[in-house]
């Protein structure tokens, strides 16, 4: 019997064969953590006694959620991290670079084979490089600073095989929200999702990150796509490493295999208030948006903000509605800037906000009233998630984002 990739990851992390069941401690390669879970972390830290983090050059920490710091409490929790980052000799990305999932990728810290954790629910979306990333807990984050290491029960694997080729104006935000309606937000807890076929050796690294982010609001733990020639050549230059191939074994033993053709996705969206409350656009298209934001982990990237300016042309954004543009890092600012986008943007009716959470989850800017509704290209749409618990989230790609943004009102991007 073939091992699967998640297998093979922590056999190597092991020395020896594991297989999904089993519960191993594994070393890590790297811990992230940022500005809301990082201080519990740190606390924890210390009352276990920690002195000294195991290997100051793996710890990742950046502020992201709260930035500029939007209260006193958040201001504090800047001072006391950056206090434990030069103790610790850490270095500390601070405010300066954005979100911490577009942040590490781009800064080379994760690479095919690794094993990655962060204090954040959404650091699977590493897997879109070929390394196990999870998030965990801000006590077990303590223990990994500490230790450099922690217990991970090896997950099982569903394959998801996806061929074809998208529609116009439908993209990799489609697909995985078409995965999430069709397994659920709870139907792979605790798996690992594998994303296979020419679908996604076909999808470029944005493409891969936005559906790895997502794996969690399936439940698992882990969104995995082989790499391949384009994430070592996503990778050159960002950190040294030697390419090498890792997949499933054709004998391995999946959970599940589920097969997709792409070319029969529509636009999607995630209506109120769950992720995997998933539809065409067409059946909600009609309906009156308050508040649009382009950005998050999930799609804030370069790729994301050129689908949008595409789907907008000349166009300006309805008057009613307000428009919020949040690049996921100063490398994607930069890159949306310089092609001109921001001008754009903002000559059409747009804010754009320096790199951050954003209104994502309600946290520094852009909440919204009782009975406002909006339309979001981030990953979570509970209820209260961006402010009022009588507001609406609805999750979409960034071309059904900006076509609605235009028209006021949700709207497929193949009739704009
Ligand atoms: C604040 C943090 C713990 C949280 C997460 O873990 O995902 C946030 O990033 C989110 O998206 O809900
Ligand atoms: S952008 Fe949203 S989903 Fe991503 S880390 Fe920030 S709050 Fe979480």
């Amino acid at each position: 019997m073939g091992f699967t990739i998640t297998e093979k990851i922590f056999s190597k992390h092991c020395k020896r064969d594991c297989s999904a069941g089993e519960v191993v401690m594994a070393p890590v390669d790297g811990c992230m953590i940022h500005d809301i879970t990082g201080p519990l972390a740190i606390n924890v830290f210390h009352e276990m006694e920690g002195e000294k983090v195991f290997d100051p050059d793996k710890v990742i920490m950046l502020f992201d959620h709260q930035i500029p710091a939007d209260s006193i409490s958040a201001a504090e929790n800047h001072v006391m991290m950056r206090k434990f980052a030069k103790e610790q000799g850490i270095h500390n990305y601070d405010i300066k670079e954005g979100v911490c999932h577009q942040v590490v990728p781009e800064k080379g810290r994760v690479k095919p084979g690794d094993i990655v954790v962060g204090s954040d629910s959404h650091t699977c979306a590493y897997g879109a490089l070929g390394a196990f990333s999870t998030g965990i807990g801000s006590t077990d984050m303590a223990y990994a600073l500490k230790f450099g290491e922690l217990y991970f029960r090896i997950p099982d694997t569903i394959k998801i095989e996806a061929f074809g080729k998208f529609q116009s104006r439908v993209g990799p935000k489609d697909l995985i929200l078409n995965l999430a309606g069709d397994i659920g937000a709870d139907g792979a807890t605790y798996r690992a999702l594998e994303f296979t076929g020419s679908a996604f050796s076909d999808m470029d690294i944005p493409g891969r990150m936005t559906c790895s982010n997502m794996a969690i609001e399936m439940g698992a733990k882990a969104g995995i796509v082989p790499p391949d020639k384009k994430t070592w050549d996503y990778l050159k230059g960002r950190c040294e490493c030697t390419p090498f191939s890792l997949s499933s074994d054709s004998d391995a033993e999946f959970f599940e295999v589920k097969s997709y053709d792409i070319g029969e996705i529509n636009p999607k969206v995630a209506v109120p208030h769950n992720v995997d409350n998933v539809v065409d656009v067409s059946e909600v298209a009609g309906r009156h948006i308050d508040q649009v934001f382009i950005g998050s982990c999930t799609n804030g990237r370069y790729e994301d903000f050129l689908e949008a300016a595409e789907v907008l042309g000349d166009d300006k954004f309805a008057d009613d509605v307000r428009v919020i543009i949040v690049p996921a890092s100063k490398d994607e600012y930069l890159k949306v800037l310089k092609a001109g986008l921001i001008e754009k943007f903002v000559d059409a009716g747009a804010l754009v906000e320096a790199p951050c959470c954003g209104p994502c989850m309600g946290g520094a800017f852009g909440l919204l009233a009782p009975g406002e509704v909006s339309l979001s290209t981030s990953n979570r749409n509970f209820r209260g998630r961006q402010g009022s618990t009588e507001s609406f989230v609805y999750l979409s790609s960034p071309a059904t984002a900006a076509a609605s943004a235009v028209k006021g009102k949700i709207t497929d991007p193949r009739e704009v």
